[in-house]
């Protein structure tokens, strides 16, 4: 048995997931007044008690159910994707905290390729900036590509990792710009929260609390506000009404199956399971599944590329030496036509762990490795030095979500995940590790593995001002269904070539703004 505060009553807004999106939402919309579920499928962590300096164990914070991969380049899903547990992604992300940058908003226009957002960056703006605000990001004083340089609320990091030093010392031998990246990791007291000491386990967990994450920055705010949050709830569908609105969600508990009804429901369950939610919860009005007149539901899934070069060095480098990402260039984000692709990325010097180490280098590109040569290659793991990438992969609607056959213990179908690459995302991944290898080399040390990797899944209920090509409108409303909401990864209509996290929080903080809009003029 639960308590719940609203078991029958028809709360305001239900949220699904209370990950980066669903957090920010409960947070604005409590605080606005309204009365607020939250129904996250993972648990309530205390970062004392439950966070390890244990890479093994700490990968229960990502999202372990299985799901069914296929294409070309089948996607690892798992801790490299979604978080499962109040905070998602937040509590184990790495806490690169970039903007997206004016051209990404706009590819189709500048490029020629994608699709336009139905927003600009312009829209973004403030809403990029309250959330630096509101977390206290570090970052430079004057930081150097995209539209805004800083600064930033608190002081850019210190001290540089020595795998950060050996990356930028690269990129400065080769004339190419690096700078400190904006992170949301405090380096200076703020609401009681302390100061990064550099332990180095962001995707463990900080169990410190100086990495943000909405665990214990934008729920603890939530609940003081009055918004339920309620752990261990796997929503099962989205109920509707006869007059084709949604009247609220079905969730399970420890076994038992409950609903709660709401007058606005807002799915934030990130790219894979927003889709399948939407497209299991198929009734006789909506056979294709809700939201999906388009037929645009799952499609066009984004991963970012993320290969990652690893050079050995004559001296220590340490890889598991502080905050995993304390270097980074966007020199080769715009594109270039010359370079014979459109787009481009960011470079990351990029921290890794023991285990991550062995599981990287026993997968790259130069054949499998296990046993005896595994073993001896990892004994020289201090003195291997890490670059990686965040390479924007075009939308292809080929590449997507869709319900497998195979069911799981609540009698769901599983998701299916489909991706293959692009052309132009293999050109631009090939460029990529070039000058991810000639960085390293320049710094003194030897290419010795690449591995293919990706990152940061966006897309799958893209955003935009038709409704025979997209989902949501640029406030996450369904086309189809006025009280459904979309407010997550999902809704990304391109992936950019830097980290998502700040924007999927500036669109969480846009669509607030218009739900509470909404609510003053009652119109929920
Ligand atoms: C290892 C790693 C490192 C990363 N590093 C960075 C970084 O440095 N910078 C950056 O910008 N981004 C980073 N990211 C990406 C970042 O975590 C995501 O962009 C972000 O969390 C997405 O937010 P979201 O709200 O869409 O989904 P999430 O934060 O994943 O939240 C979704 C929530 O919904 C819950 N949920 C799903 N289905 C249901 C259901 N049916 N019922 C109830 N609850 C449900 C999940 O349990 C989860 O808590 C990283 C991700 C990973 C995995």
């Amino acid at each position: 048995m639960i308590t719940r505060k609203y078991a029958n009553e028809e709360a305001d807004v239900v949220i699904v997931g209370a990950g980066a999106a669903g957090a920010v939402l409960a947070k604005e919309l409590s605080e606005a007044g309204l009365r607020v579920v939250v129904l996250e499928a993972g648990p309530f962590r205390d970062p004392q008690s439950d966070f390890a300096s244990d890479e093994l164990t700490m990968k229960n914070l990502g999202w372990q159910d299985t799901r069914i991969v296929d294409g070309n380049n089948p996607l690892k899903m798992g801790h490299n994707n979604s978080g499962r547990g109040v905070g998602g992604g937040t509590v184990h992300f790495t806490a690169v905290f970039l903007r997206f940058h004016e051209s990404d908003f706009r590819v189709k226009s500048v490029d020629g390729v994608g699709e336009n957002w139905p927003i600009t960056y312009q829209d973004l703006e403030p809403y990029y900036l309250r959330n630096e605000q509101e977390i206290a990001v570090s970052g430079p004083k004057h930081f150097p590509w995209g539209s805004y340089h800083g600064p930033y609320p608190y002081p850019e990091r210190e001290p540089l990792s020595p795998n950060a030093y050996t990356f930028m010392q690269g990129c400065e031998k080769l004339g190419i710009l690096s700078s400190v990246p904006p992170l949301a990791i405090l380096s200076a007291p703020f609401e009681g929260r302390p100061p990064c000491i550099n332990r180095g386990f962001c995707n463990q967990g900080c169990m410190p609390n100086s990495k943000f994450s909405t665990l214990i920055v934008h729920i603890p705010k939530a609940m003081q506000a009055g918004a339920e949050v309620l752990a261990d709830c796997m929503v099962t569908q989205v109920l509707m009404k006869p007059d084709g609105k949604a009247s609220g969600v079905e969730f399970m508990h420890k076994g038992k199956k409950y609903k709660q009804r709401a007058k606005v429901v807002i799915l934030s369950a990130y790219a894979v399971e927003t889709p399948r939610l939407l497209l299991h919860s198929a009734n006789a009005q909506f056979p294709d599944g809700l939201a999906n007149s388009s037929g645009w539901v799952g499609k066009a899934i984004m991963p970012h590329s993320s290969h990652d070069v690893y050079a050995k060095f004559d001296r220590d480098i340490r890889l598991y030496k502080g905050t995993p990402v304390l270097a980074t260039t966007q020199d080769f984000y715009e594109t270039d036509r010359e370079r014979g692709f459109v787009r481009g990325y960011s470079l990351h010097a990029h921290g890794a762990r023991p285990v991550s180490f062995g599981q990287a280098i026993s997968q790259s590109q130069s054949g499998p490795l296990w046993g005896k040569r595994l073993r001896e290659e990892m004994l020289d793991y201090n003195y291997y030095a890490r670059a990686t990438m965040v390479g924007e992969v075009l939308p292809n609607p080929d590449n997507r979500v869709s319900l497998a056959e195979e069911k799981d213990e609540y009698g769901l179908p599983r998701a299916k995940v489909t991706f293959s690459y692009g052309e132009n995302d293999r050109k631009l991944i090939d460029h990529a590790v070039v000058t991810m290898s000639s960085i390293l080399e320049a710094a003194g040390g030897h290419v010795r593995f690449v591995v293919p990797d990706t990152a940061h899944l966006m897309g799958g209920c893209r955003m935009g001002n038709d409704a025979r090509s997209s989902v949501v409108n640029s406030y996450g409303q369904s086309h189809d269904i006025p009280n459904l909401f979309i407010c997550d990864a999902s809704i990304f209509v391109t992936s950019g070539g830097a980290n998502p996290t700040n924007t999927v929080m500036a669109l969480a903080l846009r669509t607030a703004d218009y739900i509470k809009e909404q609510a003053k003029r009652r119109e929920l």
